[in-house]
């Protein structure tokens, strides 16, 4: 298992072409948000605004319409409910992440099926949150697209049906090549998450217990979002964002005991500007 070192940062943030605009930086469409869970849509969709996506859509109940303004302006809100548009901006993203604060009722799973008939190669797909739940209880088999997986321990659990104990990195390449034609890239988050990709396994270096924060993991895939969005190699850029997340935490740690997402989001666009140079 290789360990993930800062090295990667330099690796995988470069300074920008000038002659770029926003639709050179990736468009991003989160699917999530229900009524309950609005916060995990906003918290995601902050941290790729912050991480670089040219453009960030949020398409989720419409409970959430005023608090995602207020919180991240950036982002254009899509009721989840209205299906003809959420199919146009579908298919007109290149990253979409399904499942964060998504839910497990009968709505959330009509939209992980509609995400799952309507992606394509081309397309890199981000599975988080309620999606394993939804994933556990009812049988669907995953898309041809760049797949991410998000899941903490729990999640990959109940859909890996590998308990905690033996979620060995051998039983995971093994249940996780098995899950997709295409390999998938896997990022299991616990302390020292581990990111599988083919037959290589990597594991963080960073990262601390301050930042055992709900909306930790939704800034995550966020941050992961907006990283794949705009830099190419996809499993680099993957790598890069879980560093982050974990070095900003262990920053913010020297001088704090808890860490929550907004100050993470904060800091983001600060450390990608100091990798780039
Ligand atoms: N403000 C919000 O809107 C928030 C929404 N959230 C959303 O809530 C939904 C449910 O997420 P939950 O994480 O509560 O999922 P679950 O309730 O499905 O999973 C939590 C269970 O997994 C177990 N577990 C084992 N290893 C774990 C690990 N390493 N990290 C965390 N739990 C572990 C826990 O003990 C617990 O029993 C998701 O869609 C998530 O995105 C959460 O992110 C919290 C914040
Ligand atoms: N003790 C810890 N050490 C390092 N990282 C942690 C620790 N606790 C939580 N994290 C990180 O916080 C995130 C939690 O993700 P997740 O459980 O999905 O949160 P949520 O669903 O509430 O947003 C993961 O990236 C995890 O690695
Ligand atoms: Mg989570």
């Amino acid at each position: 298992m290789k360990q993930i070192a800062k090295e990667i940062l330099h690796q995988v943030i470069k300074p920008r072409n000038p002659d770029t605009h926003k639709y050179n930086y990736g468009r991003v469409l989160f699917i999530g948000g229900n009524q309950h869970y609005g916060g995990a849509a906003i918290m995601s969709a902050q941290a790729a605004v912050n991480s670089g996506a040219g453009l960030v859509t949020v398409a989720c109940d419409p409970i959430n319409l005023s608090s995602l303004h207020s919180v991240v302006p950036e982002a254009v809100f899509q009721d989840y409910n209205d299906q003809k548009s959420l199919e146009t901006i579908f298919l007109k993203s290149d990253v979409i992440s399904i499942g964060s604060g998504l839910g497990t009722e009968a709505k959330s799973l009509s939209l992980l099926k509609m995400a799952f008939e309507l992606v394509d190669h081309s397309q890199i797909l981000i599975i988080d949150g309620s999606a394993f739940s939804l994933l556990a209880d009812n049988q669907l088999n995953l898309p041809p697209a760049s797949l991410i997986l998000t899941p903490h321990q729990g999640e990959w659990q109940r859909y890996s049906g590998l308990q905690i104990d033996d979620q060995s990195s051998e039983n995971n390449q093994k249940v996780l090549s098995s899950l997709s034609h295409d390999p998938a890239t896997l990022v299991l988050k616990k302390h020292r998450t581990e990111i599988y990709y083919g037959n290589m396994v990597w594991q963080n270096t960073s990262g601390n217990a301050s930042m055992a924060t709900a909306g930790m993991g939704d800034t995550l895939a966020g941050m992961i979002a907006g990283f794949v969005a705009q830099f190419s190699n996809h499993v680099e850029a993957v790598l890069a964002a879980v560093y982050l997340h974990g070095s900003i935490g262990d920053k913010l740690a020297q001088k704090q005991y808890v860490t929550t997402p907004s100050e993470i989001v904060k800091q983001i666009s600060a450390e990608m500007k100091s990798s780039s140079i």
